[in-house]
């Protein structure tokens, strides 16, 4: 199936990723069908879709803005068998997807492409019964999946190659940056990064060392504002001054053998080091380091004000600067 020829999208599991797919997907005017078991699914996907519409007016306000039809149907039978894409958001258990993509397989076109919304499971195992298991990609979102852009795509030992370019299109269509995956890893890139996170978080909260408020504060108020404008890679880049990676990696890898961290670090080889080195230096596309570090400032800024205008988190702390700055520099030159 081309990706300019889909029209129908079939949703299977309405849950939190499955509402937030078929949200996206009406509000650019591709019909919805959708199918999920749960008595109350038809009224948690009409809740999501109406709560997500302010946002999606903000990102897409076109005037006369035509959108897509939702239908819920009561079967799996009923939501694909016209579906030109396929969407499977349902629970993140091996067994009930493997099953559940087998019952997609065998009542959708063949030609329809199949995207699984699995956070970590392997797509070779999952095809591994379909009868057209070469439609059938990983398509990995990020919640809230009508706001966040990133998708990866990964494919299995039996994807066809024209499968992951054409979802690629698709997930372009609706506003997303896909990524791809190139080799089929549990839990993908981002998610391996997001557990290590998460990983760490578990350890301080059980050795007593923290709230998960205070690590949330840690996160929101330093590293968070910076990963929306640049990944830990560029930003290590700058914090390595005009000596870059190199010097940052002289100067910090060897605090991963510390024993601060739970995870072991792999070996600091100067294989490693130099692949650091070589992709940081391709990222910064021979753009000085200055350049960067005003990019970098001036969107933590422009960050900083969105937060501001939801009274919300660092823009809360930059409005509150900005009140006691006022305040105390009109009493110093009065
Ligand atoms: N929640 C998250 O933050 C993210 C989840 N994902 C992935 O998305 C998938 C869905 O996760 P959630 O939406 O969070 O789970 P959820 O529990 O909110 O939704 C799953 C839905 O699937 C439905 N379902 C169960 N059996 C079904 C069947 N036979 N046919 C159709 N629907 C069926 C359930 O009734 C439920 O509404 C999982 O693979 C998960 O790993 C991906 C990215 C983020
Ligand atoms: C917790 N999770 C593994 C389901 C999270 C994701 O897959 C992505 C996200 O939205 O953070």
């Amino acid at each position: 199936m081309k990706a300019e020829e889909i029209k129908n999208v079939a949703i299977i599991g309405a849950g939190v990723i499955g509402a937030g797919w078929a949200a996206r997907c009406l509000h650019r005017g591709f019909n919805v069908y959708v199918s999920d078991p749960a008595p109350n699914a038809k009224e948690v996907l009409d809740e999501v879709i109406t709560n997500a519409e302010s946002a999606l007016q903000k990102i897409i306000s076109v005037p006369e803005h035509k959108k897509g039809k939702l239908y819920f149907m009561n079967s799996i039978k009923e939501a694909v068998e016209n579906a030109d894409y396929i969407q499977e958001s349902a629970p993140e258990v091996e067994k009930i997807k493997i099953s559940i993509l087998n019952e997609i397989d065998k009542y959708s076109k063949p030609d329809a492409i199949i995207g699984t919304s699995t956070s970590g499971l392997l797509p070779t195992r999952l095809q591994s019964e379909m009868m057209y298991p070469e439609r059938l990609v990983v398509a990995h979102p990020f919640n809230p999946v009508y706001i966040l852009p990133l998708v990866e795509i990964c494919g299995g030992e039996k994807t066809a190659e024209e499968t992951k370019e054409e979802a690629e299109k698709f997930y372009r269509l609706i506003g997303m940056h896909p990524l791809l995956v190139r080799k089929e890893i549990d839990g993908f890139i981002a998610d391996r990064l997001l557990e290590a996170l998460w990983r760490e978080i578990l350890h301080l909260i059980n050795d007593g060392i923290a709230t998960t408020g205070e690590i949330d504060d840690a996160i929101s108020y330093g590293a968070g504002l910076r990963w929306a404008i640049m990944g830990t890679n560029m930003t290590y880049y700058l914090a390595g001054g005009k000596r870059g990676m190199r010097h940052f990696m002289e100067q910090f890898g060897p605090t991963l053998k510390l024993p601060w961290a739970h995870i072991e670090a792999p070996e600091l080889t100067n294989k490693l080091i130099d692949e650091m080195v070589e992709g940081t230096a391709e990222q910064a596309e021979g753009k000085d380091l200055r350049e960067w570090e005003a990019l970098r400032d001036n969107c933590l800024v422009d960050i900083m004000e969105a937060l501001a205008k939801n009274d919300h988190g660092a823009g809360k702390v930059l409005k509150e600067d900005r009140e006691t700055q006022a305040e105390r520099l009109t009493l110093e030159y009065k």
